[in-house]
């Protein structure tokens, strides 16, 4: 049996046109997606990485900021181990409205979940309304990870993908978190055998 694959569930919310379907576009087939349009719903998307030598297929949520689709995203929260909450750093209304997409997230989605706030268009420094600091200050009195990105350049969105995952897969190791509740599955490489942590099966005494 081939080593064994970690499943993990991932959400992008934000406001819309912060550059969600951009961030993912870059990260899947680092490009920039540069006819974007607004995103219907969900969308997803998924790449395999590896994390201090683990294979970790991240399997992406793309959401739509538009409020009229909030119910349908909502919906995605739960069974989410990793939450990118993006705000547009020329934009300080997105940035405004975090307060709102974090305690939709702290009511619906896993007490363990892993969140980064992460401040993309970092490349538009002259239209800048956010600064790198005021954005790092309130990630740290929330308890966020915190990043700037640049879907256009691609500067941080691979580290941002990663730290997140990271973190994550540092909380499996040590036993802090729920599998279950993350929504976290264990398969083999082949993909054929599922299982769940927990599982008796899993046991080898
Ligand atoms: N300069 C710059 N423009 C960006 C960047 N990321 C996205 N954009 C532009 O921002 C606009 C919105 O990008 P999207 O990725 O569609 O935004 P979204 O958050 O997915 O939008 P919704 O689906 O409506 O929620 C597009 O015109 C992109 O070209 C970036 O890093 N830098």
């Amino acid at each position: 049996m081939g080593k064994p694959l970690y499943l993990v569930k991932f959400i992008i919310i934000g406001s819309q046109s912060v550059g969600k379907s951009c961030l993912l576009f870059r990260f899947i087939d680092n490009k920039f997606k540069s006819q974007s349009t607004h995103t219907i719903g969900v969308d997803f998307s998924s790449r395999v990485v590896d994390i201090q030598g683990k294979n970790v297929k991240l399997q992406i949520w793309d959401t739509a900021g538009q409020e009229r689709f909030r119910s349908v995203v909502i919906s995605y929260y739960r069974g989410s181990a990793g939450v990118a909450l993006v705000y547009d750093v020329t934009n300080r209304e997105s940035y405004n409205h975090i307060t709102n997409w974090l305690s939709d997230v702290k009511s619906l989605a896993s007490p363990d979940v892993t969140i980064i706030l992460v401040g993309n268009k970092a490349d538009l420094t002259e239209q800048r309304e956010v600064t790198f600091l005021e954005a790092s200050r309130i990630a740290q009195e929330n308890g966020l990870l915190f990043m700037e990105t640049s879907a256009l350049t691609g500067e941080g969105v691979e580290e941002m993908f990663l730290k997140c995952t990271r973190t994550i897969m540092t909380k499996i190791d040590s036993g802090e978190v729920n599998l279950e509740h993350l929504g976290v599955q264990i398969s083999s490489d082949s993909g054929n055998v599922t299982k769940k942590p927990g599982d008796s099966s899993n046991c080898s005494c």
